[in-house]
């Protein structure tokens, strides 16, 4: 990720992070690591460079492994890098995220600018441990001043890791390419029972209302979706009833799990008392 920083003399000077790397000025490499890794016109030295590249991904995965484990639980929220704070998915943004924190829950975004820096505002005002997950990309950006704990990433697959791997829900809210993408994996992970009963919650009716008819009308209609899979995601502009979703969705996950450890406790209470008559020395008339 790039950033522009202030030197002493008060000029902004371009930056860029590379993971734990960061590098100024004339250091900055022409591309990031993505577009490296995903350049085919290269292949010719795959054998050795993938191979290296193969262990800094894996280096990725053991940083945020490392770094999120002890997060409590989180809800990742996603939406336009490109909002202004007068939009109102901005407001919507900054207030779901206020009111996640008061529920208990962290925050987790892409770190950048627009709804992600609501969304981190939102949650630290509110007292809440706000997390940012950054992206290195060709053109100045920084983690927004929001991000109380934040990691920077090379690789985008390896990010998108951590926004399903340490959240217990996703909120969406309006966006572009990039939020579609996050909107559309989650939504792919639960169809397909990668994850299961995780809250996607759609908010700003204004933006998303045309999408969800279409998914209603014509993917559901012409069979590439099953109706049901209209379910997986609620839509509102509420945010109490946002945070209520996630909220409910968390208590029956929590008491469905609950009663799993039941069981198997009780089936091993059972096996253990049936094992132990089994050993008991025979009695009786004979004996
Ligand atoms: C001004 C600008 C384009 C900055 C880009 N800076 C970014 N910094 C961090 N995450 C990003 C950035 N752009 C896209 N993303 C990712 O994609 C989503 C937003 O993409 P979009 O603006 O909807 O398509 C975010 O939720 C985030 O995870």
């Amino acid at each position: 990720m790039a950033n522009g920083s202030v030197n002493g003399r008060g000029r902004r000077m371009p930056e860029r992070h590379q993971g734990a790397v960061t590098v100024r000025r004339a250091v900055i490499p022409p591309s990031t690591a993505d577009e490296r890794l995903l350049d085919s016109r290269q292949r010719g030295d795959w054998k050795t460079r993938d191979a290296w590249r193969a262990l800094r991904i894996l280096s990725e995965f053991v940083e945020g492994f490392d770094t999120l484990a002890d997060l409590p639980p989180a809800v990742s929220i996603f939406g336009s890098a490109r909002s202004k704070p007068d939009s109102r998915e901005w407001q919507l943004a900054e207030q779901v995220a206020a009111a996640l924190a008061r529920a208990g829950y962290a925050v987790i975004t892409g770190g950048g600018p627009g709804v992600m820096e609501a969304a981190n505002k939102g949650c630290a005002e509110a007292g809440g441990l706000s997390v940012g997950l950054g992206i290195e990309l060709p053109f100045e950006q920084g983690l927004n001043e929001w991000v109380d704990l934040g990691i920077d990433f090379r690789y985008f697959f390896a990010r998108k890791t951590m926004f399903v791997k340490y959240a217990q829900a996703f909120v969406v809210l309006p966006g572009g390419f990039g939020t579609m993408d996050e909107l559309f994996e989650a939504l792919t992970l639960v169809q397909t029972k990668k994850v299961t009963r995780f809250p996607v919650v759609l908010m700003g009716t204004w933006y998303w209302q045309g999408l969800v008819d279409w998914m209603r009308d014509t993917m559901a209609t012409e069979g590439k979706i099953a109706p049901a899979d209209l379910r997986l995601f609620c839509l509102t502009d509420d945010v109490d009833d946002a945070v209520r979703h996630i909220v409910n969705a968390d208590a029956e996950i929590a008491a469905e799990q609950e009663a799993v450890l039941a069981r198997a406790a009780a089936e091993q209470q059972a096996a253990a008392a049936a094992e132990s008559i089994s050993d008991e020395p025979a009695t009786g008339p004979e004996a």
